[in-house]
């Protein structure tokens, strides 16, 4: 078990911080929540009809509400995985470098592409040619997760389980590093 406040995961769309986040937390025996899962029960839809009706706007207000709401709470430390566009808004970088201890998940474009293909759930993928939407976002956020992120863990051609590892030493290690 670790001594580490709340874990936040950030990363792109398929790096896997649904995924690898729920590993986290069964391992470390704590509770899970997924930001856009937060968002989808606070609103009683989904998210690409969030999207329709309140535009990417009205998504980003309701992500800001739901990591706020998530980190005021005097909750134990938990594992809260987030949206891949999180770091998009200041404030809630401001949030995520003082509230917590920040992973990010990185992919590279093709490992995402390939992780995201089965689902249709994205909707900033459903515009365009999505390996074009992801390298231009990766531009963009790239520097933004490093920015947040006190960890970097390189996802690529790596089962689940084994990210969840490395995450867990990347964790530790750092937090040694603290001391
Ligand atoms: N390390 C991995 N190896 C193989 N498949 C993976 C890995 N991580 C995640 N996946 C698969 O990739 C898909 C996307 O993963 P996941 O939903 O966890 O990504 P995400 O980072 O939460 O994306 P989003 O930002 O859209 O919420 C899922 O089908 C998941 O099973
Ligand atoms: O990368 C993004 O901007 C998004 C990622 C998803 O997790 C969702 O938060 C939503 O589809 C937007
Ligand atoms: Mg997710």
């Amino acid at each position: 078990m670790i001594n580490a406040p709340t874990i936040i995961l950030v990363g792109p769309m398929g790096a896997g911080k649904t995924t690898i986040g729920r590993l986290l937390s069964q391992h470390l025996g704590r509770e899970f929540f997924d930001s856009d899962r937060v968002i989808e029960d606070n609103a009683g839809a989904d998210i690409p009809w969030i999207f329709e009706k309140e535009g990417e706007e009205g998504f980003r207000r309701r992500e800001t509400h739901a990591l706020q709401s998530m980190l005021e709470q005097d909750l134990p430390p938990v594992v809260l995985a987030t949206g891949g566009g999180i770091v998009m808004k200041e404030e809630n970088r401001e949030l995520l470098k003082h509230q917590a201890l920040v992973v990010y998940l990185s992919a590279s474009v093709n490992q995402q592409l390939q992780r995201t293909s089965k689902s249709n759930n994205r909707p900033l993928l459903k515009q365009g040619n999505p390996k074009d939407t992801l390298k231009r976002l990766f531009a963009i956020r790239d520097p933004l997760y490093r920015e947040v992120a006190s960890v970097v863990v390189e996802t690529d051609a790596r089962h689940p389980k084994a990210v969840a590892n490395k995450v867990l030493d990347a964790i530790k290690k750092y937090l040694k590093t603290e001391a």
